[in-house]
C-alpha cells in the first residue's frame, strides 16, 4: 500500500518524498522490516526517537515522531502528537475491520461488561469477540495478550484479523493508560459503555482530575460523531460529568440503573432480588417491563449486564433476544468465581477486586449470602497505586467479619512494606500471612459451614509476579486452583487419609 493513499484516507498530511510501498506498522524498532512505517516515541521507560537510527537501518520507509526529532533516512511524519497520528495511519494499512465496533471504560467492570457484551451479541447470533484483561476471546477461544491494552499495532492487527475470520462484533476494554498512550485509537467506534469511576491508578495518573480525563478522551475524542453512550447511573458526580461530556458532542446518552431512563433511551433498574444461585431483576425498557433471571450474584454484576444489553441495544439488537441472553449469560473468569466448598462447607469465591471500590462491590455482593463470618483474603499489587492500601484495608476490615491480609503480585516492592500499608488502614483488625497459599489454607481451615470465604485480587491471573525488570519472575499461582488444592489437603486431614 502506497504511504501517500495511507496518509491521505487518514486525513494526514505528507511530506515530499512519500510515494513509497509501505509494507507494516511497528513501534519497537527489532520488529522494523523493510518497508515498515515506525512509530518513535517517548515512553515512561525510554525515548523511542533513540531508535530511530536503528529504525531506519533495518528498512522503516516512515517514521512518525515529534517535529523536533532527527530523522534521516526516511520519510519524516511529524506532529506534536505522533501517537495519535500513527494510530490513524495504521488504521488506515490494517483493513477491513470488523462492522460494530463497541468500547467499555471505567475504573471497574470493564473485563466483565465486554465479556457479556460479546456474549449477548453471540446468543443473538453473531460472530462475536472481546479485547480486553482476559486476553482476545473469540467464537473459537480465546488468547492472552498480557495486557488490557495491546499496543497500537497488535490492537490494529487482531482487529483486521478477527474481520477477516468473519467476526462482525468486538467489544473492547478501553483502560486509562491506553486511552492516555492512543493505544486503542484510528477506528470507527459506534458505542461506549462507562461503568463507574473511583480511586486506581495513582501511580500513573497524577491526580483523580488526570485519570478522569484520560477516560474522557474515549467521549471527546475516541468513539464516533453518531456514537451511543452507555452509562451506569447513579454513582455520583464522576457519571454525571461523563454524561456531560458526551452531551457537550451532542451524542446519544442511554441511562441504565434505577435512575435509568425507561425509554428507549435507558433500562431502568426497578428491583433486583438475591436469590440463592443469582438474582432477579425487574426492569423497564421502551415502555415495556420485564423480569430477567440473572444466572450471576452481586449488584456489581446486574450492573455490568445491564451497561452490556445497553451496548447491545445500542447496536440494533432486538430487546426480546437482548433480555432472554442477559438471562443466560455465564461467569466471567475471576469475578466472583465460585471455586470450591470447602470441606467446612464454606463456599470459595475468587474476584478479581484489586481498588477499594471494587473490594467493598465483591463484599457487599456475598453479604446477603452469609449467615456466619465472611472471611476476606487479599493484599495489593507491588509498583501500582500505593496510596489505594490503605484504603483496601479499611474497606475490607469494615466489611468483613475476619480479614487475612496477604501478598499479591509483589514486583519490584518489598511484600512486607505493602502488607504494613494495607494493614495500616485496617485499625487493628486482620492477620498476616504473607505467603498466598498459607493464607488461603488458613482462611479454609478457620472457616464454619456458615462461613463465605472471599479471596481477593488476582481473580483470572495465571502466576504471581516477583521482582522487576531483568529480574522479573512470574511463578505459578492460579486463586481458583490453589483454593482447590487446600480443600483437597484439608479434605484428607479431616478424613484422616492424609498420605
Ligand atoms: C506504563 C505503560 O503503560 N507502559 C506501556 C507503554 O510503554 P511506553 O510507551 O512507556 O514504552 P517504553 O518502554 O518507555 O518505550 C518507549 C518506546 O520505545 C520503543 N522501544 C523500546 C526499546 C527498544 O529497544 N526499542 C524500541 O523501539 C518502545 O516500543 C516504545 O514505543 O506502551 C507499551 C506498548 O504499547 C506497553 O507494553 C507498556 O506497558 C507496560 C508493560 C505496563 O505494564 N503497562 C500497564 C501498567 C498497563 O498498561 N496496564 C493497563 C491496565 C490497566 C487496567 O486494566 O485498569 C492496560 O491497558 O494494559
Ligand atoms: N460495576 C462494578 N462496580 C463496582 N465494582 C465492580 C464492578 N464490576 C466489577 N467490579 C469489581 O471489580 C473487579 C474487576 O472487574 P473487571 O475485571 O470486570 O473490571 P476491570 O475494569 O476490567 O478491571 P481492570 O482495570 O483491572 O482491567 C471485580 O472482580 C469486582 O470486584
Ligand atoms: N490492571 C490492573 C491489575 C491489577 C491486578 C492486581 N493483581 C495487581 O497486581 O495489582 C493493574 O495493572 O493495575
Ligand atoms: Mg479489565
Amino acid at each position: 500500500m502506497r504511504l501517500t493513499k495511507i496518509a491521505q484516507a487518514a486525513g494526514i498530511e505528507c511530506p515530499e518524498g512519500a510515494e513509497i510501498n509501505v509494507t507494516g506498522f511497528a513501534i519497537d524498532n527489532r520488529k522494523v522490516a523493510p518497508g515498515t512505517v515506525f512509530g518513535a516515541f517517548q515512553g515512561s521507560q525510554v525515548n523511542g526517537e533513540d531508535f530511530i537510527p536503528a529504525a531506519v537501518e533495518a528498512g522503516a520507509v516512515a517514521v512518525v515522531a515529534r517535529p523536533e526529532a532527527r530523522v534521516e533516512g526516511a520519510v519524516h511524519i511529524a506532529d506534536p502528537e505522533p501517537r495519535r497520528v500513527f494510530a490513524r495511519l495504521a488504521a488506515q494499512f490494517f483493513q477491513p475491520v470488523p462492522e460494530t465496533i463497541v468500547a467499555v471504560t471505567g475504573t471497574n467492570g470493564k473485563t466483565s461488561t465486554a465479556e457479556m457484551t460479546r456474549q449477548i451479541w453471540r446468543m443473538c447470533g453473531h460472530r462475536a469477540a472481546s479485547i480486553g484483561t482476559l486476553g482476545v476471546t473469540t467464537p473459537d477461544g480465546s488468547v492472552s495478550t498480557g495486557l488490557t491494552t495491546p499496543d497500537i499495532v497488535t490492537f490494529h492487527s487482531n482487529m483486521s484479523g478477527l474481520a477477516r475470520e468473519g467476526v462482525t462484533h468486538v467489544a473492547f476494554e478501553a483502560s486509562s493508560h491506553g486511552l492516555s498512550q492512543y493505544r486503542n485509537e484510528g477506528l470507527p467506534v459506534v458505542a461506549a459503555g462507562f461503568t463507574n469511576f473511583s480511586r486506581d491508578h495513582l501511580d500513573y495518573h497524577a491526580d483523580m482530575e488526570d485519570y478522569f480525563a484520560a477516560k474522557m478522551r474515549l467521549f471527546d475524542e475516541v468513539v464516533n460523531d453518531d456514537a451511543t453512550i452507555v452509562v451506569w447511573t447513579g454513582t455520583g458526580e464522576w457519571t454525571e460529568r461523563a454524561i456531560e461530556h458526551a452531551q457537550r458532542r451532542n451524542l446519544r446518552v442511554f441511562t441504565v440503573g434505577e435512575q435509568g431512563a425507561n425509554d428507549q433511551n435507558g433500562i431502568r433498574l426497578l428491583s433486583h432480588t438475591p436469590t440463592q444461585l443469582g438474582q432477579e431483576l425487574e426492569i423497564e425498557h421502551a415502555g415495556q417491563k420485564r423480569t430477567i433471571k440473572l444466572p450471576l450474584i452481586g449488584a456489581y454484576q446486574s450492573a455490568n449486564a445491564l451497561v452490556a444489553a445497553g451496548l447491545a441495544l445500542a447496536t440494533g439488537g432486538d430487546a426480546g433476544m437482548v433480555f432472554d441472553a442477559v438471562g443466560r449469560l455465564q461467569p466471567v473468569r475471576g469475578r466472583l468465581e465460585r471455586a470450591l466448598i470447602s470441606p467446612s462447607g464454606a463456599p470459595v469465591y475468587v474476584d478479581y477486586a484489586h481498588t477499594p471500590d471494587a473490594l467493598e462491590s465483591a463484599i457487599v455482593a456475598l453479604r446477603p449470602h452469609v449467615t456466619g463470618r465472611l472471611i476476606t483474603v487479599f493484599g495489593a499489587g507491588g509498583d501500582r497505586d500505593q496510596g489505594k492500601r490503605g484504603p483496601m484495608g479499611e474497606v475490607a476490615a469494615r466489611l468483613s467479619d475476619e480479614i487475612i491480609v496477604t501478598d499479591d503480585n509483589p514486583r519490584g516492592e518489598d511484600p512486607v512494606a505493602i502488607r504494613a500499608a494495607v494493614l495500616a488502614g485496617a485499625n487493628g483488625k486482620g492477620r498476616e500471612i504473607g505467603d498466598r497459599r498459607e493464607a488461603i489454607e488458613c482462611a479454609m481451615e478457620m472457616s464454619g459451614k456458615n462461613d463465605i470465604i472471599l479471596i481477593a485480587g488476582k481473580g483470572h491471573e495465571k502466576g504471581q509476579i516477583i521482582g522487576s525488570g531483568e529480574n522479573t519472575r512470574v511463578l505459578p499461582f492460579d486463586d481458583v486452583e490453589v483454593a482447590r488444592e487446600c480443600g483437597v489437603k484439608l479434605g484428607k486431614e479431616a478424613w484422616g487419609t492424609e498420605e
